[in-house]
């Protein structure tokens, strides 16, 4: 049986973009579909129908982006009890940190009682000032193989049903 992975993502500056799509390139493939969604055109019905999960974000504020907790908080209630012990893993893109926005997917992951299957992926942009930080993101080619063997490790265990 194919396997549904949901990607969905936020992106205001181009890096998580380049991040999710690169992950979900490297994980389609034999036995799973990949469905790249946008945070904000992501639904519950999208949740449900999936056997997988990757979640990419920024940190902003020393949070996830508001966009990528307005999903979560569509989302969380009408699939809480319904995807339980479904296999999840988590990409950040940060400035510096990205460490509290990590935290608060794996909050929310646990509620959810997924399985994380991979420690977060947190790749740091070093955008300190405001003309950096604004300015659109270009993911360095050793990153964006991260995330490529990000996304092929979880499609590979959820095709051979390790996960
Ligand atoms: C309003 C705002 C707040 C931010 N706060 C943080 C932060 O708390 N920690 C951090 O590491 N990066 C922070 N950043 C930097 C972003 O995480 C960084 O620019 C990242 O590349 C954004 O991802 P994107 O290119 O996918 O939009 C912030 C950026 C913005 C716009």
């Amino acid at each position: 049986m194919t396997k549904t992975l949901l990607v969905v993502f936020h992106s205001m500056t181009g890096g998580t973009r380049q991040m999710a799509a690169a992950a979900a390139r490297a994980a389609e493939g034999e036995g799973v579909r990949v469905r790249l969604l946008e945070a904000r055109d992501a639904s519950a019905e999208d949740v449900l129908s999936a056997e997988g999960y990757l979640f990419a974000t920024p940190e902003n504020l020393a949070a996830i982006a508001g966009v990528m907790k307005d999903f979560f908080d569509r989302t969380y209630y009408p699939v809480l009890g319904r995807i339980e012990g479904r296999p999840y893993a988590l990409m950040i893109c940060a400035g510096s940190d990205g460490s509290n926005a990590a935290r608060q997917v794996a909050r929310i992951a646990t509620g959810w009682r997924l399985r994380a299957v991979a420690e977060p992926l947190i790749v740091c942009t070093h955008a300190q000032t405001p003309e950096a930080i604004l300015a659109p993101k270009i993911i360095a080619a050793e990153e964006i193989a991260r995330c490529e063997e990000l996304g092929a490790t979880l499609a590979a265990g959820m095709a051979i049903g390790m996960f």
